[in-house]
């Protein structure tokens, strides 16, 4: 699904990845580890096409990235939705429009959507939380309503920056919760983060792959994790 053939990356200095390869398949759960500044956001802007390699190719659904063109990229992100470390919303929208604001950008915003996007906000637990405005919810509410939006179009698959950077171990738990179920509907899910603690709740429940970006390489992280 998400395929890195020898895969460098450089942001002008040296290079911060180099020879990466490895493939993430439909339905797998990831964990993306490693020390800060290693190059974590960077891979997962390169597997939604956000960044391209500087050497190397990465195939997202069988499409050499570098082919992709707006339009292939447009429907990339249609097919991976992504919860950023910052969770950046519109604060001038409800809560409840920000999370459909993948679906009207898409022009699938009818009557059918919205009974979907009711049980969204059901599901992360933000049902009372609709109306209101970004900047009046908690860092754990911005990360629920994120990882909503994220979901809202039925992506192939989700990539989560540091999902639960701010948020305490109960909802860190709760995050977690709902990324593992929608692994369960068959989805691919990368978070990057530095929790492990996380990662070994995760892998009770999950089979799930850990991988350690350091020094320039993404390697398997030790089965101990
Ligand atoms: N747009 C950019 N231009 C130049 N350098 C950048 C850019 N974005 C990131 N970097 C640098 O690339 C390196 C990797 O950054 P990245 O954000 O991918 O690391 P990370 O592993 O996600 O870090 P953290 O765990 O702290 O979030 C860092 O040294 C960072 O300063």
């Amino acid at each position: 699904m998400i395929t890195f053939d020898n895969v460098a990356y450089s942001y002008g200095g040296g290079e911060l990845l180099t020879g990466v390869s490895l493939d993430i398949a439909p339905g797998s759960f990831h964990f993306l580890t490693g020390p800060s500044g290693a190059g974590k956001t960077t891979f997962l802007r390169l597997c939604y096409a956000a960044l391209q390699p500087t050497a190397g190719e990465v195939r997202l659904f069988d499409r050499p990235a570098q082919e992709l063109g707006r339009d292939g990229i447009a429907a990339i992100r249609q097919r991976i939705g992504v919860v950023h470390q910052d969770c950046r919303f519109l604060d001038h929208l409800s809560v409840a429009d920000n999370v459909a604001l993948p679906l009207t950008v898409a022009g699938r915003d009818g009557p059918a959507a919205r009974r979907d996007l009711d049980d969204l906000l059901g599901w992360v637990g933000l049902s009372k939380r609709a109306d209101a405005r970004p900047p009046e919810l908690s860092g754990g509410e911005r990360q629920r309503a994120a990882l909503a939006r994220a979901v809202i179009v039925s992506p192939d698959a989700i990539l989560a920056d540091e999902p639960t950077g701010n948020v305490d171990w109960e909802m860190s738990q709760r995050l977690l919760q709902l990324l593992v179920e929608f692994n369960r509907m068959g989805r691919a899910v990368i978070v990057a983060t530095h929790d492990l603690g996380l990662v070994r709740v995760a892998k009770k429940q999950v089979p799930a792959r850990v991988l350690r970006i350091a020094n320039r390489q993404v390697t398997a992280a030790g089965a101990d994790l």
